[in-house]
């Protein structure tokens, strides 16, 4: 490219030195002087700069000169000619010349500008990198900090890797030990291991023969056990047959021998319990009533002069609780569901617990609810092969006179009559039966029971101590395949208090009373007393208690009298003579075994039977003395 550079500073100074030089060194030429050839050397212009060319030079011209100038070795040509200076060519071409100078300037000028936008960038782009190098100052820094931490890293874990390796070469090193120890060890019983083997492998072959000869074997066994099978059962149907028919002669035998013990023993049981001393009651038991540990039947009474024995068929002490004396009425209680008729007395002088034993407590009743609930879980139980009616009634008796305790009229009184139906049956019209049909009716029972005795009386401790209370639960039962028919009734009674008032000078109402309870205590020691033994006539009509229960006290039905004892020393002589009866109860003599008349009283119409009228007035009961 060609430039022309008219004010560049380099050229300037070039120029200048070359002026210079030429002043100096060239002559001036012969056509003028030193001076105006000075001033002809200050007139020349730079006409062409061509820095390309092998040699760059430097084209000058003025109107006079035109010279050239090697930059490199500074040569001048001398104008000998005056050229024409100015012709139109020449104008033309300055005009021109300068019209390109000003194009060029323009160019320069945004050459410049151009320049500096470039020396702007530049500074920028320098500065840029200086932060970029700084940066790589500080990447490099950080680098090599991660390097170093690398390292150290990998060295930690190099460390690691060498313990765990040795720690893993150490450990496989001890199990190599124990692996080599146990195959020394498996070697050795191997070596013990073999003998066995060899045995082993001949029982195997042994076994083997004899697997494969077992299907004969067996066939063979089978065929004999078949055949001794045969043969043992023939003997073992005879021998059953026999057994059979020896059961049967036994089974025969043994019902006569227990109708035969029935009838020697009775069905009369008699149990003793004794109270505990309650809380107030400052009379001292100490040693007054003791009990046998070997023998639950014994019971001893001492005052300070002699000791006296009653032996029962059970005494409880008074620890006994209500559910252990309950345990040993329960198969009575039960008995009535097969059909017997049951009678359970509780007898003593006042206070001794007779209404403990047969009410209780609402926390822990007495022989009283215990039976019924136990008769409605085991009817339940029967149900459906048994369809079982279960109904209650309850009545005292006062002063001889029978009331209803569960009717709407309070107090109702009540008499015993010969069912006109001509069965002979004892009933009592008016009287209530109610029907429990679930628990709940029991208690409902015994509420309504106990609410009508006392609305009838003043005192009710008074009075229940001088009338005598009966639960009656009649249990009907229907066999619903067989159609068979059972009837039990279980008479729950608590007797009036058996004292001898009459010996401690009561009058008016409570002589009445006295001769009451006597004569119904004593009838009803008669009526036991007869049919232990045996006797022909039994005086159940002898009081309204004996004939109410004259059904239930005859044939097969079982009695027990509970006799309650007070434990204190200020009743003795009361106790001594509630254990007299006891004993004598228990030990009536047996006379000769005749069938008693109550037997066809049962079942026949006939009134007259049971014959015997009360005809004397009862102020003591001889039978108790
Ligand atoms: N086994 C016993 N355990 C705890 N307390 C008893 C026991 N027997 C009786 N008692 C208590 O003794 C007291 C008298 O008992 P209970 O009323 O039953 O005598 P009772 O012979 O029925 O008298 P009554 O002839 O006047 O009716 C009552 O306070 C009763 O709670």
């Amino acid at each position: 490219m060609e430039l022309l550079v008219v004010e560049n500073e380099r050229l300037k100074q070039e120029l200048k030195a070359c002026k210079t030089s030429l002043l100096q060194e060239a002559p001036p030429p012969a056509c003028t002087t030193t001076d105006s050839f000075a001033a002809e050397l200050c007139s020349l212009r730079i006409l062409r700069y061509q820095s390309r060319s092998p040699a760059p030079h430097l084209s000058l011209s003025s109107p006079t000169l035109s010279i050239s100038l090697s930059l490199s070795s500074l040569s001048v040509q001398y104008v000998t000619e005056i050229v024409e200076v100015e012709s139109t060519e020449s104008q033309q071409a300055v005009a021109e010349a300068q019209a390109k100078s000003v194009a060029l300037q323009e160019q320069l000028s945004l050459q410049r500008q151009l320049l500096r936008e470039l020396e702007t960038q530049l500074h920028d782009s320098q500065r840029t990198s200086t932060q970029l190098r700084a940066q790589i100052l500080v990447y490099e820094g950080e680098m090599e900090r991660a390097q170093g931490q690398l390292e150290a890293e990998m060295q930690n874990l190099e460390e690691e890797k060498n313990r765990v390796i040795e720690e893993a070469f150490i450990r496989a090193e001890s199990e190599m030990k124990a692996v080599h120890e146990n195959l020394a060890g498996v070697r050795m019983n191997l070596l013990t291991l073999q003998p066995a083997l060899r045995t082993l492998t001949c029982d195997y072959n042994c076994l083997k023969r004899q697997v494969q000869d077992f299907p004969f074997m067996l066939e063979k066994a089978i065929t004999e056990a078949k055949q001794e099978i045969c043969q043992v059962i023939g003997e073992v149907s005879s021998a059953n047959q026999e057994l059979l028919r020896k059961y049967k002669r036994e089974m025969n035998l043994r019902k006569k021998c227990h109708n035969e013990l029935v009838r020697i023993k009775g069905n009369i049981r008699v149990f003793c319990r004794v109270r505990p001393v309650c809380r107030g009651e400052h009379d001292s038991a100490e040693n007054m009533v003791s009990f046998d540990p070997d023998d639950d039947a014994l019971l001893y009474l001492s005052n300070k002069v002699k000791l006296m024995t009653f032996e029962l068929d059970k005494v409880f002490h008074p620890q006994a609780t209500q559910e252990e004396v309950f345990q040993e009425v329960q198969s009575l209680v039960t008995s009535c569901i097969d059909g017997f008729n049951v009678c359970i007395f509780a007898y003593g002088q006042t206070g001794s617990g007779k209404t403990y034993t047969m009410e209780g407590v609402a926390k822990d009743p007495g022989i009283n609810q215990r039976a019924l609930r136990l008769l409605f879980s085991e009817v339940t139980e029967k149900a459906p092969d048994w369809d079982f009616k279960i109904t209650v009634s309850m009545v005292e008796i006062y002063n001889e006179t029978l009331r209803n305790l569960l009717g709407d009229i309070q107090g109702e009184k009540l008499d015993i009559k010969m069912n006109p139906d001509g069965s002979g049956q004892l009933y009592v019209p008016g009287l209530t039966e109610f029907t429990v049909q679930s628990p709940e009716d029991i208690n409902r029972v015994f509420e309504l029971g106990h609410m009508n005795r006392a609305t009838a009386c003043t005192n009710l401790n008074e009075h229940s101590s001088r009338s005598h209370a009966l639960l009656i639960i009649t249990v009907a039962g229907v066999n619903s395949s067989t159609g068979h028919r059972t009837q039990g009734k279980l008479n729950l009674v608590d007797l009036a208090g058996s004292e001898r008032i009459a010996k401690s000078g009561a009058e008016g109402s409570r002589l009445r009373e006295a001769q009451c309870i006597n004569k119904s205590l004593s009838a009803l020691g008669d009526v036991i007393n007869a049919l232990r033994s045996r006797h022909s006539h039994v005086p159940f009509r002898n009081s309204r208690l004996t004939y109410l229960l004259s059904d239930s006290l005859s044939g097969d039905s079982k009695t027990l009298m509970m006799v309650q004892v007070s434990p204190l020393v200020s009743n003795m002589s009361e106790s001594v003579c509630s254990l007299k009866f006891a004993q004598r109860v228990r030990t009536i003599e047996l006379g000769n075994a005749t069938r008693r008349q109550w037997e066809n009283s049962s079942t026949s119409s006939s009134p007259t039977h049971d014959s015997v009228e009360v005809t004397h007035t009862h102020t003591h009961a001889p039978w108790r003395e």
